[in-house]
């Protein structure tokens, strides 16, 4: 059994905790933004964002594990910063798994979070990416997921089992690009289809603009057919906040109406990476994205 350090008490953190809870000692070391969260499972005894019991061996504590065999970041891609201090705490050697997704500007250039990551600390660093509802999974649903990066065949020996289906895929940059990519193709596709016929068509232009931005970066693009890329991006438009905006958009709501109202407080990454994108003439580039960022900014 092995102890396993989740820095973030998010819905995804939260529920691969869950999930490694019947496997392994897992803690959780909640950001200062988990108050509520926090509050609700003392007062509850349970995480009522999923709806399993608490597991025996997960442990909610300020409290930082002494070496730990695995390092977890799962906040969001703005709470990435406080994650690299924190993990500064440790050994050099503990592995670093990421499930944040997202893209960074670093030096006028984007780059996946996995590369910043990467290159910020002397820890091995991999990443999963594919298609994961946090839900299914803390409920015990059987997700399949991708994991590319340094000491990925140790990690994912630690990681997989009856519920975690986890495959290794070499390209680490192209896994994180399409990661974090599929977040606005999501929200274009839902946010442009006003028919099931309208959304084979978006599904279509999303995964050929995929290919061309992957290629345009010397990725894999043959990677867009594999559950980095199509998994993902259908798994996010049918149950992620990403397609679920999206949504909205299409039944003519205003981006700040939505994130005042329905989605309020909800992590929608694709709308930070639709900004960085646009911010660095990139989205102008593709006609997706470029489309996605005018709907957004008029
Ligand atoms: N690899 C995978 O299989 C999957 C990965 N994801 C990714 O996981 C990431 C987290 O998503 P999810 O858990 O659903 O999101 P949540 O909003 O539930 O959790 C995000 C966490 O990050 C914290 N946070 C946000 N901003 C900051 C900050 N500035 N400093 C410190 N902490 C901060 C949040 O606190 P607070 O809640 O108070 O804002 C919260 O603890 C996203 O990048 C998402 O795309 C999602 C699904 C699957
Ligand atoms: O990344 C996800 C599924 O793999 C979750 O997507 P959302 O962030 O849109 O909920």
């Amino acid at each position: 059994m092995l102890n396993i350090q989740v820095l973030g008490a998010g819905v995804m953190s939260s529920a691969f905790a869950h999930n490694q809870a019947n496997y392994h000692n897992v803690h959780i070391f909640p950001t200062e933004y988990d108050h509520s969260v926090i509050k609700s499972i003392e007062s509850k005894g349970k995480d009522v964002r999923f709806s399993v019991s608490w597991p025996s061996r997960l442990v909610v504590s300020s409290e930082r594990l002494i070496d730990p065999d695995l390092l977890v970041i799962g906040v969001s891609s703005a709470g990435i910063d406080w994650a690299l201090s924190e993990v500064a705490r440790y050994s050099k050697s503990v592995p670093v798994l990421l499930l944040t997704k997202g893209i960074v500007i670093i030096a006028e250039d984007l780059i996946p979070i996995a590369s910043y990551v990467a290159s910020q600390i002397p820890n091995p660093v991999s990443a999963i990416s594919g298609p994961c509802i946090a839900q299914d999974l803390a409920n015990g649903g059987r997700s399949y997921v991708a994991l590319a990066g340094e000491m990925s065949e140790s990690v994912c020996q630690m990681i997989q089992n009856d519920c975690y289906d986890v495959s290794i895929v070499k390209d680490m940059e192209s896994a994180c690009w399409l990661g974090a990519l599929k977040n606005c193709y999501a929200l274009a596709i839902a946010a442009f289809s006003s028919s099931e016929n309208a959304r084979a068509y978006w599904v279509t232009c999303a995964l050929k603009e995929m290919q061309t931005f992957l290629s345009d970066r010397s990725g894999e693009a043959s990677m867009v057919t594999e559950l980095s890329g199509i998994g993902d991006l259908m798994v996010t438009l049918a149950g992620g906040r990403n397609g679920q905006f999206g949504g909205y958009l299409q039944q003519g709501m205003k981006p700040n109406d939505i994130l005042n109202g329905p989605m309020k407080g909800k992590t929608v990454e694709g709308l930070m990476l639709i900004k960085l994108l646009a911010k660095q003439d990139v989205a102008q580039q593709y006609p997706m994205l470029d489309k996605l960022w005018i709907l957004l900014s008029s």
